[in-house]
């Protein structure tokens, strides 16, 4: 089966036609302010109000309550994403409270890594592991940097996973080779410079990682 693909980062309409044109399966919009890719609530409602038969993603870092009220007030989104050190006990509740899926982020640069992901698995929908940040980096996210994929190799995730960091339509095809991952998420390997997206990007990003074996 083909992998699902997630175009994350999305801030402008043509970026999301060509996500949706091209058959990817998830977009997201990015709710951290440090982000050179972050929309605010109203934006992103905008953006999104004529699209239908995705799932829409919203990606947070350690939000607050308010955070998460004043974007869910302004957008239906499908799936909340957590990229920063956000606990399982936080994650169960903002999971009931605001009734949508979950995906909670796994920073990995060594097998050991994989466990952190462990304490999730029964309150979460989905894991995402990616690249621990470099020193200093800015963004706990969203680096372009790759981890040793070989760390995912015949892992058996007992929950739905997606793989990401420094994805290209150069090296998703292999990466999905390596690690076998169902799906896939890419920000910066679909963009022309940080926060601007390239729709042949997408386009070749998300037909490379269909293309996979
Ligand atoms: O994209 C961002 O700006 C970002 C900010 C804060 C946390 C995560 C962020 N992006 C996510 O990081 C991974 C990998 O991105 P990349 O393809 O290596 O650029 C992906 O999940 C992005 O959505």
């Amino acid at each position: 089966m083909a992998a699902q693909v997630k175009i994350c980062g999305l801030n402008d309409e043509e970026a999301i036609d060509a996500a949706l044109e091209a058959g990817a399966e998830f977009i997201g919009f990015v709710f951290y302010p440090k982000s050179p890719r972050a929309v605010s609530a109203e934006q992103a409602a905008e953006l999104s109000q004529f699209v239908e038969g995705v799932c829409k993603v919203g990606l947070f870092v350690d939000p607050d309550d308010a955070l998460l009220d004043e974007v869910t007030s302004h957008l239906r989104l499908d799936m909340l994403q957590f990229h920063g050190s956000e606990t399982p006990e936080r994650l169960a509740r903002v999971r009931a409270e605001y009734g949508v899926e979950v995906m909670k982020v796994i920073p990995v640069a060594t097998k050991d890594d994989l466990a952190a992901a462990e304490p999730f698995y029964e309150v979460v929908d989905w894991i995402l592991f990616d690249a621990k940040p470099p020193k200093g980096a800015d963004l706990p996210g969203g680096n372009a940097v790759s981890f040793d994929w070989s760390v995912l190799a015949g892992f058996k995730c007992p929950v739905p996973w997606m793989l990401a960091g420094g994805l290209t339509s150069a090296n998703v095809a292999e990466a999905i080779r390596v690690t076998g991952a169902p799906a896939v998420d890419v920000s910066s390997g679909v963009e022309e410079r940080p926060g601007v997206k390239d729709p042949a990007k997408i386009a070749a990003f998300v037909a490379a990682a269909k293309s996979a074996a």
